[in-house]
């Protein structure tokens, strides 16, 4: 799927344009009040831009401008799936009709959905916790879940806004390599204020300040040789000469 975006939100100053390739992560940087979030809840329709227009391949999620009707998706009909920085599961579902609820809501039977969600569940390695309620889940657990039901919808663009932050540092590793699993040949934008989740789950990085891109490109490269004193100050002692990093880790020095 390929997504293009072009928004302006005059009252949060954003002015942003940019395109998502079929099965590629794009990380989302930049500071505080940069404009990150903004841009995933114009994505997923949760906020609706002064003017624009956005697309999955032929399907039009939004086409707003001044003088004329307009296109606009409501969220359930747009193929985006977000995860955000608390999983947000449904407290009174157990875990299994947590995930389940995206397929079923698409018309799935039930017995297929509940067989959609232990799939992936199983993906997320918490198959074991299908029948406890969300109240009964570590933090780190929730998050798994969240990225199960997240997937279990089968997004054609997946939209997750920090979703480590929430996270014991210690849970953050284990969900970077599940993440690193799960989005491979995804359509994704991921908001993060880590460079290494960028390092390691996307393949582009796009630099937001004030509400604008000012830095774009390949993350090794931008990482390598920073054009914004933001993007200095991310990287700064990060050693980016010991190749990329696979699931083993770095290659070891000859
Ligand atoms: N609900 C809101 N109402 C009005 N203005 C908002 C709202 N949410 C954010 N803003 C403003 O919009 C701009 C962009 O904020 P946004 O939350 O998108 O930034 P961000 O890059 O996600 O920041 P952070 O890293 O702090 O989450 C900021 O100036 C912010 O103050």
């Amino acid at each position: 799927m390929t997504f293009t975006l072009a928004a302006v939100v005059a009252r949060r100053g954003l002015d942003v344009s940019f395109t998502v390739a079929p099965g590629e992560t794009v990380a989302l940087l930049g500071s505080n009040g940069a404009g990150k979030s903004t841009v995933v809840e114009i994505s997923a329709g949760l906020l609706r831009p002064d003017s624009g227009r956005a697309s999955l391949d032929d399907r039009v999620l939004f086409d707003l401008g001044a003088g004329r009707p307009g296109v606009w998706l409501p969220p359930h009909a747009r193929g985006t799936a977000l995860l955000a920085q608390e999983p947000l599961l449904f407290p009174h579902l157990s875990v299994r009709d947590n995930v389940a609820f995206g397929p079923r809501s698409a018309g799935e039977s039930r017995a297929r959905s509940r067989e959609t969600a232990d799939e992936w569940l199983a993906a997320a390695e918490v198959a074991d916790l299908a029948d406890r309620r969300p109240t009964a889940l570590s933090g780190g657990q929730a998050q798994r879940v969240a990225v199960a039901r997240a997937l279990a919808a089968d997004p054609r663009l997946l939209l997750l806004d920090e979703p480590m932050t929430a996270l014991d540092v210690a849970a953050v590793p284990a969900q970077r390599r599940l993440l690193h699993r799960v989005l491979a040949g995804r359509s994704v934008i991921l908001v993060t204020h880590d460079p290494l989740d960028a390092l390691a789950l996307a393949s582009r990085v796009i630099v937001l300040e004030r509400g604008r891109i000012v830095e774009e490109g390949a993350t090794r490269t931008v990482f390598a040789h920073p054009q914004t004193e933001f993007t200095r100050a991310l990287t700064f002692g990060l050693d980016l000469s010991a190749g990329p990093a696979g699931p083993a880790g770095p290659a070891p020095a000859p």
